[in-house]
């Protein structure tokens, strides 16, 4: 048997850790054969709640969970873990500023950074999945200036996974037919699915389906409002998907990417297609290792996607500005 991976989840209690813990427990993040020890980091109030999860997940008898950990103090919560899975943050409520989510968000973010630096193992990896995502990832980064640029994600699998369950549908086959999809930018209503690199059985999209009007329009703002949708839909946000695109995201960074293909997720921009250096920008990424990665070079960008490009990194050069006045980075 393998030694257990440490993985802490902040905001075990809430709605994406209810559906996260039990994958993350059962082997599908990390394998079959890997035991894995949880940290569950909640705050104060939410303590109760989570010991009923902690319940259910003793009553589930996972052979793979080794141990399990529920905590409001972070540096119990980080120590010596592997993979941090920031899920936690306060939600955007009527009324709130953008700069007042910020604000509130960056503070938690501030010190889980100082905490992961101080306590996590070594090779830790750092997924952010609370939102604003990018920036609150930009800003733990931050506080953390010790761990290597490139441990540091924010997710945007979950628009990669609907933007290709968008075009399957559309072209009437099955979701795996997709392939080389791109999420540019920020995990926001701004943020690009770029149909014009993407393949349907090794096809380009714009081959397959000869709707431009519909890829440049629909398509586009399907995906960008598919968070907004599911709330009107569901009356909460979507939790067992965006759990399940957090697994898939560990998963492409520890196992290799299929020859010729990438995925998304955003990571520290080092000035590739022109993306101001330091945002976490979501790029098309591969491994060949599972643990080193990069960013997929020379992808063709033209004026359309480029303008969708620039509006997004815009946003998140706004959001940095926003966040460096508030005194977080
Ligand atoms: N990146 C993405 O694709 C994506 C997709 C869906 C949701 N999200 C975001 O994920 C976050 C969580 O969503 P949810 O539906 O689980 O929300 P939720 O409100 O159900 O749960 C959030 C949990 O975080 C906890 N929390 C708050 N502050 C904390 C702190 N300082 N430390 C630890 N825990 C803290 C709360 O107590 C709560 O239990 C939200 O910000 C949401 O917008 C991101």
């Amino acid at each position: 048997m393998k030694s257990p991976i440490t993985v802490a989840v902040t905001g075990a209690a809430g709605q994406i850790g209810y559906s996260l813990l039990f994958r993350i427990a059962s082997g599908s993040m990390f394998g079959p054969d890997q035991p894995v020890a949880l940290r569950l980091i909640e705050i104060e109030p939410a303590l109760p709640t989570l010991n009923g999860v902690v319940m259910e997940l003793d009553d589930c008898a996972f052979p793979l969970l080794h141990s399990i950990t529920p905590t409001a103090d972070l540096n119990e919560g980080f120590s010596g873990v592997n993979w941090a899975l920031l899920v936690g943050s306060v939600p955007r409520k009527a009324g709130m500023e953008r700069k007042d989510l910020l604000s509130i968000n960056g503070k938690i973010f501030t010190g889980q950074g100082q905490a992961i630096e101080k306590n996590a193992a070594s090779d830790v990896r750092v997924v952010v999945v609370g939102n604003p995502c990018n920036t609150n990832c930009l800003i733990a980064k931050s506080n953390a200036p010790g761990i290597p640029s490139e441990r540091w994600f924010a997710m945007t699998r979950l628009d990669e996974n609907r933007a290709k369950s968008q075009l399957a549908a559309k072209a009437g086959v099955h979701n795996t037919a997709v392939t080389n999809l791109t999420i540019w930018g920020n995990h926001s209503a701004t943020q690009y699915p770029d149909f014009t690199n993407a393949k349907i059985n090794g096809k380009s999209v714009t081959d397959v389906i000869s709707d431009q009007a519909w890829l440049e329009g629909e398509f586009i703002s399907t995906v960008q409002q598919r968070g907004a949708a599911i709330i009107k839909a569901r009356g909460s946000s979507s939790a067992a998907s965006a759990a399940n695109a957090v697994v898939d995201t560990v998963k492409s960074l520890t196992t290799p990417t299929p020859a010729g293909d990438w995925t998304s997720v955003a990571v520290w921009s080092d000035g590739s297609y022109g993306v101001e250096k330091d945002l976490i920008t979501s790029f098309p990424i591969r491994t060949t290792d599972g643990t080193s990665w990069e960013i997929v070079q020379d992808l063709p960008v033209n004026e359309f996607s480029q303008s969708r490009i620039d509006a997004t990194i815009n946003e998140l050069k706004e959001e940095r500005d926003a966040v460096k006045e508030l005194g977080l980075i």
